[in-house]
């Protein structure tokens, strides 16, 4: 079953073109100089039942334009927009029923009150009958031992802490519909895990699609199937992250450890590995920390061991790491261009 139906999805901001100086201040107050901004521009896109999609782009491609239109906040400036069959801007209030949200970088519960107290503020604010709260709860102690923490006030928990509650609580009212915005930002690898985990079995449990945001793309390796990557207000790629990563199939990235003093002469050293192999396009360098230069090439088009003996010709190699390439810099290459 459809969740989340776009069609067509456009909105465009008017921005003042401010002009410089008091003089300029106060020539802005008699004659207003509008420009247009197209931050989403024209996306269409379909999000079933209990899915998890990563939605994912670089700063200003029109990712949280997006989610404030499909939560309700932001008004389209033209297409349609579903949400569980309803249109969220003409049903606000039982939209906000139907939806959780979880921000990384800030809490939705009550600081200063101790963790039962949010939940129960959350039962009366979105009209969580008794059973359903006590089953709820019920879970969250089963799946993050809530019940330990329910005395702390929200500011003397941990960053993690803090987090699984936040997604706990944000699964209290059973919404259809949950988006997640930068869930495990700040927390060590561990702690990750666990969020990512109890992520997992809530959507698996209660079948609530999720749309994640972040920058943290090991997050959504994690727990997505399907990855959208928008670039300027446009859909650039939507589908399986197992295919994405097979159309890169043939890439690796070489990493060596080189004396740091040569990774200062950066676009002369690239500019000599690509004079000398028939495919530059192919080969791809930046340096990495500590000496590291990171070369990802595509093997079907440029042998890696011709590289590494190109590189080791030149300079003594410290030490040598093949890896395949990551889902990092697979979405960084789509952004730029890389299936166009
Ligand atoms: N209220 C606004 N008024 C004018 N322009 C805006 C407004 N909000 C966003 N924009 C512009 O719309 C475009 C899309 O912004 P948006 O915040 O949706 O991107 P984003 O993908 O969420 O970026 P980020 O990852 O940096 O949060 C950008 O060019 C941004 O400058």
């Amino acid at each position: 079953m459809t969740m989340i139906k776009l069609v067509d999805l456009k909105k465009n901001y008017q921005v003042l073109n401010r002009s410089e100086g008091l003089g300029g201040a106060f020539r802005d107050l008699f004659s207003r100089d509008y420009r247009v901004v197209e931050a989403v521009k024209g996306l269409s896109l379909e999000i079933d039942e209990g899915e998890i999609v990563g939605f994912v782009g670089p700063n200003g491609a029109g990712k949280s334009t997006t989610i404030k239109m499909m939560t309700g906040v932001l008004k389209p400036s033209s297409g349609t927009l579903t949400v569980n069959g309803r249109v969220p801007t003409k049903n606000r209030a039982r939209n906000m029923q139907e939806i959780g949200v979880v921000f990384g970088q800030r809490t939705q519960l009550w600081w200063d009150l101790p963790v039962i107290e949010s939940f129960k503020i959350l039962r009366q604010i979105y009209q969580v009958d008794k059973a359903e709260f006590a089953r709820n709860m019920g879970l969250f102690e089963d799946l993050i031992d809530l019940k330990a923490l329910y005395s702390t006030p929200v500011r003397y928990l941990s960053l993690g802490q803090r987090m699984l509650c936040d997604v706990a609580a944000a699964f209290l009212h059973d919404p259809k519909v949950i988006f997640l915005d930068e869930p495990t930002i700040g927390l060590d690898i561990s702690v990750k895990t666990r969020i990512r985990q109890v992520i997992q079995s809530l959507n698996q449990l209660k079948k609530t699609t999720i749309i994640l945001t972040t920058h943290d793309l090991s997050d959504i390796e994690a727990l997505c199937k399907r990855i959208v990557v928008i670039d300027k207000g446009a859909v650039v790629y939507d589908g399986s992250i197992a295919r994405v990563t097979q159309m890169f199939g043939a890439h690796r990235t070489l990493k060596i450890q080189l004396d740091p003093a040569q990774l200062l002469a950066m676009d002369q050293l690239a500019a000599g590995v690509h004079g000398q192999f028939s495919r530059p396009d192919a080969i791809q360098m930046e340096p990495g920390e500590e000496g590291w230069l990171h070369v990802t090439l595509n093997q079907e088009q440029v042998q890696l061991i011709e590289v590494l003996h190109y590189l080791g010709s030149l300079y003594p190699i410290q030490d040598i790491k093949i890896e395949e390439i990551s889902i990092d810099k697979i979405v960084k290459d789509i952004y730029e261009g890389a299936l166009a």
